[in-house]
């Protein structure tokens, strides 16, 4: 039997003047998964999400739970915006506590601050607690009504690593009760930990839907070895060793298609072709290989803060 469709885009455009925002997305994302969204600024992820939530007019088709934005319960779906600004005088506690208020059943509030992990600083004022407390707080908002369908627009843009951590094991609870999650995000690292599917977004446009191992697998290419070191004269005499390519990127040489287990091997076998390897890094392709395969330009991964995100790497 066919899954129920929790959320469906067709042909979806959004137009702010002359700046096309979305140009034609169609997605169908099933009751129950997680989906991240992932593009470089201004992609058309935030109109997207405003555009699912009815938040935007929008030309095509979306339906939330089988319905139009509009007409869907409130109940049934939550709502993380990117740009949530509380009152400063509020504490997290009253800050959850009134959005629980505007439902007829909420879910207990001591509950929701203790799963966004602000127990211990549910009575502090909003203003007081750090950025990434604050964003936890409206995480927690966005919780109180237990929703079916939860939109969460960079939801872990300020939170340091623990927090972003715990923000995940969140997420994959909701998902293990059944709660279909749309996320947005700047890290290819975040939606790869997370999404059951993922979206790859530029210029308004999905390039690639699909789970992130297939996406890789499909798009991503070769692991690589790429080794801090000056090439050897002889270069045949190097390929001959290596019984492979070896190009060379900004003073730096990369051995294509090597496995984890053969790392020692090639680097055995590099300095035995005169090569002296100061220092080198295995990667396994990830999604931001496949951004750059589908679109030319390379996104490079971050965890949020801009700041450079996971990556397999073996250093030597
Ligand atoms: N209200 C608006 N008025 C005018 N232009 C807008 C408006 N909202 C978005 N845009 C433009 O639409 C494009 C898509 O913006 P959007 O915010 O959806 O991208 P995004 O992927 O969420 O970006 P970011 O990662 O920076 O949040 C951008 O060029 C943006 O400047």
């Amino acid at each position: 039997m066919a899954e129920a469709e929790a959320l469906v885009a067709e042909d979806v455009r959004r137009q702010y003047g002359d700046v096309v925002a979305l140009d034609g997305v169609s997605l169908s994302i099933p009751e129950g998964e997680v989906f991240g969204l992932v593009g470089p600024n201004g992609a058309g992820k935030t109109t997207l999400v405003r555009a699912l939530t009815g938040t935007t007019r929008c030309d095509g088709t979306v339906r939330v739970l089988g319905v139009p934005p509009a007409d869907v319960d409130d109940a049934r779906v939550g709502l993380l915006p990117q740009s949530f600004h509380p009152a400063d005088r509020l504490t997290a506690r009253e800050l959850v506590t009134y959005y629980a208020g505007l439902y007829d059943e909420s879910r207990s509030v001591t509950a929701v601050l203790d799963d966004v992990g602000l127990s211990e600083d549910a009575d502090t004022w909003y203003e007081k607690l750090s950025g990434g407390q604050q964003r936890r707080a409206c995480v927690g908002t966005a919780l109180v009504n237990d929703p079916d369908v939860l939109f969460l627009d960079e939801p872990t843009t300020g939170i340091d690593p623990a927090g972003r951590r715990s923000l995940w094991r969140l997420i994959d609870d909701l998902a293990a009760g059944g709660t279909t999650v749309l996320l947005t995000s700047h890290s290819m690292a975040e939606v790869e930990r997370l999404a059951d599917r993922v979206g790859l977004l530029r210029d308004g446009r999905l390039v690639a839907v699909g789970s992130p191992e297939s996406l890789i697998a499909e798009h991503g290419g070769d692991s690589r070895l790429v080794v801090d070191a000056a090439p050897p004269a002889d270069r045949e005499a190097l390929a001959a060793a290596l019984d492979t390519e070896v190009t060379e990127h900004g003073g730096r040489l990369e051995v294509r298609d090597v496995a984890l287990a053969d790392v020692g091997d090639v680097v055995s076998r590099l300095e035995a072709a005169g090569v002296d390897v100061e220092s080198f890094a295995w990667s396994e392709p990830d999604l931001s290989d496949v951004y750059l395969r589908l679109t030319g330009e390379s996104f490079v991964p971050t965890d949020g803060d801009g700041r450079p995100g996971v990556e397999s790497e073996v250093e030597g």
